[in-house]
């Protein structure tokens, strides 16, 4: 027999700026000491499990940016999350940063710090034709290595990256300092001194 109950209401309008918080705030986790010792890790499953708070986030990061931007790259792997549904609802296209060895094709990479340990990003050579406007995503600011070094990979492959959302910002490593003169937007500010 066929359901015919309709699916529960889903609110389509973004909350006002403090709402978002106040949303996003309740749906983080602080883990202590992971993933090493003296690092408090923002855990973001709670806020992806819940649709109310996933919506919101990804509709009021699509509108900042709708019709502003050609595709929108999300870095591996929690960016990929935000990332893509960001794309997804703008209707444009996704590029994946990846983590080095991942992609199949031919790559250009680059090597950055993070608040804990180093790491390599890549993405395929061919991504971009030239000039795309690009919106690149990712969860935290945290130093803003990985920021920017998207930035310089995207930019050094003839994308133009014209600005960079993310869901937290660890204002007491001052990540946009790394971003001079970029257009940032972060959802929520935590640790400012
Ligand atoms: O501003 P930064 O100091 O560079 O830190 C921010 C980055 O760190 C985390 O990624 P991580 O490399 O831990 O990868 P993951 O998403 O695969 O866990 C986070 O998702 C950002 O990409
Ligand atoms: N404290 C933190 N929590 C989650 N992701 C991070 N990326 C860099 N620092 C982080």
């Amino acid at each position: 027999m066929t359901d015919t109950t309709p699916a529960a209401s889903v609110t389509r309008e973004a909350p006002d700026t403090q709402a978002l918080v106040d949303l996003v705030t309740s749906r983080l986790r602080d883990i202590p000491d992971f993933p090493e010792p003296g690092v408090v890790f923002k855990d973001v499953t709670p806020l992806l499990a819940d649709g109310e708070a996933f919506s919101a986030v990804v509709r009021d990061m699509a509108e900042r940016r709708r019709g502003t931007v050609d595709l929108v790259a999300g870095i591996e792997a929690r960016g990929f999350i935000f990332g893509a549904a960001v794309a997804h609802e703008l209707g444009i296209g996704f590029v994946p940063v990846r983590k080095a060895g991942k992609l199949p094709g031919r790559t250009r990479g680059v090597s950055y710090d993070l608040e804990y340990g180093s790491a390599t990003i890549e993405i395929h050579e061919d991504s971009f034709v030239g000039g795309e406007r690009v919106l690149v995503v990712d969860d935290v600011l945290a130093t803003g290595g990985t920021a920017a070094a998207t930035c310089e990979l995207l930019e050094g492959s003839n994308a133009t990256v014209v600005a960079f959302e993310a869901l937290i910002e660890l204002a007491f490593l001052h990540g946009r300092d790394r971003l001079p003169g970029r257009d940032v937007h972060t959802t929520i500010v935590v640790g400012g001194d």
